[in-house]
């Protein structure tokens, strides 16, 4: 993992965002996606809103997807391996990048086939304690002509996408990368959460 870590530091240093391949390995990915909350399907999930608490609106127009946070406490075995990881790399991060980052939240997430999330920012206006966003995607036998990118707006390079392979993570200043995700021809899975500079508040879950 040092090597994969030390990329995903060097990008986030650079250029503001990172990709890392084989993040999870092809037996962790098909664990996650074996696991209860998965196996039973989107009626286990809860359909996305856009803001926080009060201010939590659901918009069909702007995102589609359907998501259950996790719980660190009780999450099953193969989504505590991910949950794990993504603190090791908290640590790494902080230590060589003098950061202190905090905590993450982390939500399971389907994208039913046709759905998207339009063009936005990740950091809430009245709460900009999401200081990264890392999503890691779970679709074996994901090409090109299936869609599904998550298409990034970047000052420097314009929109760069990336498809939604397994084992893939993608992590990017919140506060900075605008993105979006492209509508997909088949249903599209994906770990997706943010890192913050303060503990999480878990009233959501
Ligand atoms: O799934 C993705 O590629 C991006 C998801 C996203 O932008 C979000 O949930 O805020
Ligand atoms: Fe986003």
């Amino acid at each position: 993992m040092y090597e994969t870590f030390e990329s995903i530091v060097d990008g986030l240093a650079e250029k503001g965002y990172a990709v890392a391949d084989s993040f999870l390995s092809q037996a962790e990915v098909d664990a996650i996606l074996a696991i209860h909350e998965f196996a039973q399907g989107i009626d286990e999930f809860k359909k996305a809103g856009i803001g926080k608490k009060q201010d939590l609106q659901i918009n069909e127009a702007i995102r589609g997807d359907y998501i259950y946070w996790l719980d660190k406490q009780t999450a099953s075995a193969p989504a505590k391996i991910y949950l794990d990881r993504l603190q090791e790399l908290i640590q790494y991060i902080n230590r060589t990048l003098f950061l202190s980052l905090k905590d993450y939240e982390v939500h399971l997430t389907i994208y039913p086939a046709g759905s998207f999330y339009k063009r936005h920012l990740d950091q809430f206006k009245k709460d900009d304690h999401r200081k990264l966003s890392v999503i890691c995607y779970l679709n074996n036998d994901w090409h090109e002509e299936h869609g599904g990118q998550l298409r990034m707006h970047l000052a420097d390079e314009g929109a760069l996408d990336f498809l939604p392979i397994a084992g893939r993570l993608i992590c990017f200043r919140s506060d900075q990368i605008e993105h979006e995700v492209i509508p997909a021809t088949r249903e599209r899975l994906s770990l997706t959460g943010w890192i913050l500079d303060q503990v999480a508040d878990l009233r959501h879950l």
